[in-house]
């Protein structure tokens, strides 16, 4: 294992270590280059094993780019258009009012980091089953610091009377919390580091082994790849699917055979939707919980924001699309600049599809190239000063910004791979921080390690949590 560290920004590369050859990319000139050009996606099945330790892995299926990513993602693209976005605003709105309401509760603080990822899951267990898996439930006490802990989320109540999708939920946030990249997983992944051909043999025995890390997250996986397939099975069967929902658009396409049913076979439907469900959930979480956080330590951008929020109109009055997209353009700023700070995605790969020039290397077939987004955004040669957090550097007309080349800061990636929710996300961050900002403001809870320690696994995240406290404005 070892960690790229002199742009800043630490990479753990250990999850590499023995395989076919690797370049890390950090210039934004190069990053287009791979991006757009010449590269294709890693098939990601030889990406060892933090991700193949994941619940699909076992049909080969899990974050597979093979031909038939291009007609799903065709398929799946109208839900994420804008049309079709400014039509979610009052589902975003609703789940947010309710993950939101009663947070002041006296002298208790919350692990927001929490609230943010049931939050997320739900707008996208909506957006991708058409579920409402009843995670954004108003937070209680029994959500305080004191009697949840955060890898503990699993555990807690869900009283919302859908045993399935809950369980099927909680299992997830389960599984995305054991996705590690590092060397604290389980002892196959360990070895997989080692001696990658050892991985597979070995994890079949020890997931057999009661109390292994491997066995919990063997029977983890087997719970969750069994409900998602429940779930897309019965959701086949109800031929009733009136509402744009990412599911429904993927069965209708096969039904409809614009696409053909081998193509969208039930185990890569089971394994696309899971997909979407990570991708879309532990990344908004993050990117809205680190917000809070930055704006919580810098009390002149809180100042500035509120004044903007303030001036929109009365807390009655709820943005529509367009109003996200013109009349907030300080929040704009803000987000971008968390966004630069704690780069949730902090690694894109690509694999060379031929022998290729780069940067003056001559790279063999087959390299893997990444993109390291997180230490590209922390390069003073784009960010002067950038271990500081300044919304303002992101100001149209500032000079920093004009100066700044175009692809210095890609936290959704680059091409025709890029991420497909980047709008959707956006705007569900948007409206929740509107929403949260009219009614409280938020101050590091005492409980808080300082400095705050990240953990760099698949997305970036709050190692202990992210604890608050919140105050209700007057
Ligand atoms: C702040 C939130 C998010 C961030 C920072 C983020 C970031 C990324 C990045 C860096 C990639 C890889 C892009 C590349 O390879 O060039 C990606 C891919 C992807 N993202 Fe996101 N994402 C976010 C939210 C979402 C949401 C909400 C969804 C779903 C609604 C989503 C769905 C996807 C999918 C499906 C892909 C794979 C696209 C492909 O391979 O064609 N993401 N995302």
């Amino acid at each position: 294992q070892f960690t790229v560290q002199n742009l800043g920004y630490p990479v753990k590369l250990g999850f590499h270590m023995g395989r076919q050859p690797l370049i890390l990319v950090a210039d934004p000139e190069l990053c287009k280059k791979v991006g757009i050009k010449q590269f294709k996606d890693i098939p990601n099945r030889s990406i060892p094993s933090p991700i193949s330790a994941s619940p699909l892995h076992q049909k080969g299926l899990f974050f597979t780019r093979d031909s038939r990513w291009s007609a799903m993602r065709n398929t799946i693209l109208s839900v994420y258009q804008p049309s079709h976005l400014a039509s979610l605003v009052p589902m975003m709105q609703s789940f947010i009012e309710s993950a939101t309401q009663n947070l002041d509760t006296p002298n208790e603080d919350i692990i927001f980091s929490n609230l943010s990822l049931r939050l997320a899951t739900d707008v996208i267990g909506e957006a991708a089953f058409g579920v409402n898996f009843g995670l954004s439930k108003p937070i209680s006490v029994c959500e305080s610091i004191k009697s949840v802990s955060v890898n503990n989320v699993r555990n807690d109540d869900n009283d919302n009377g859908d045993d399935e999708v809950s369980d099927f939920i909680n299992q997830h946030i389960y599984s995305t919390a054991q996705l590690k990249m590092d060397l604290s997983g389980s002892f196959s992944i360990i070895l997989g580091l080692l001696a990658p051909i050892l991985q597979e043999p070995f994890r079949q025995i020890l997931k057999r082994i009661p109390g292994t890390m491997d066995r919990k997250i063997e029977s983890t996986n087997e719970k969750l790849s069994g409900r998602l397939d429940e779930i897309v099975k019965r959701r086949m069967e109800n031929k009733n699917r009136t509402s744009k929902n990412f599911l429904s658009l993927i069965l209708n396409a096969r039904e409809s055979k614009k696409v053909s049913e081998n193509v969208f076979s039930p185990d890569y439907v089971s394994a696309v939707t899971y997909e979407h469900l990570l991708a879309g959930s532990a990344t908004t979480a993050f990117t809205l919980s680190s917000i809070v956080y930055l704006v919580a330590g810098h009390i002149e951008v809180e100042k500035k924001l509120l004044q903007e929020i303030d001036g929109f109109g009365t807390p009655d009055r709820i943005p529509i699309a367009q109003d996200l997209h013109d009349s907030f353009p300080y929040l704009d700023q803000v987000i971008k600049e968390a966004m630069r700070f704690y780069t949730v995605s902090p690694l894109v790969a690509r694999e060379a599809s031929n022998e290729v020039e780069i940067g003056g290397y001559l790279l063999p077939k087959g390299t893997w190239v990444w993109l390291a987004l997180g230490v590209l955004a922390k390069d003073p040669r784009n960010f002067p000063e950038p271990e500081k957090f300044k919304p303002e550097r992101f100001d149209p007309k500032c000079e920093e910004m004009k100066r700044r080349h175009p692809y210095a800061f890609i936290p959704f990636g680059i091409g025709p791979r890029a991420c497909i929710g980047q709008k959707f996300s956006l705007q569900e961050i948007k409206l929740s921080l509107i929403h949260l900002y009219r009614k409280y403001v938020f101050r590091h809870s005492l409980d808080m390690e300082n400095p705050v320690e990240m953990e760099y696994g698949m997305v970036l995240n709050f190692k202990h949590g992210l604890k608050l406290r919140v105050i209700r404005r007057t």
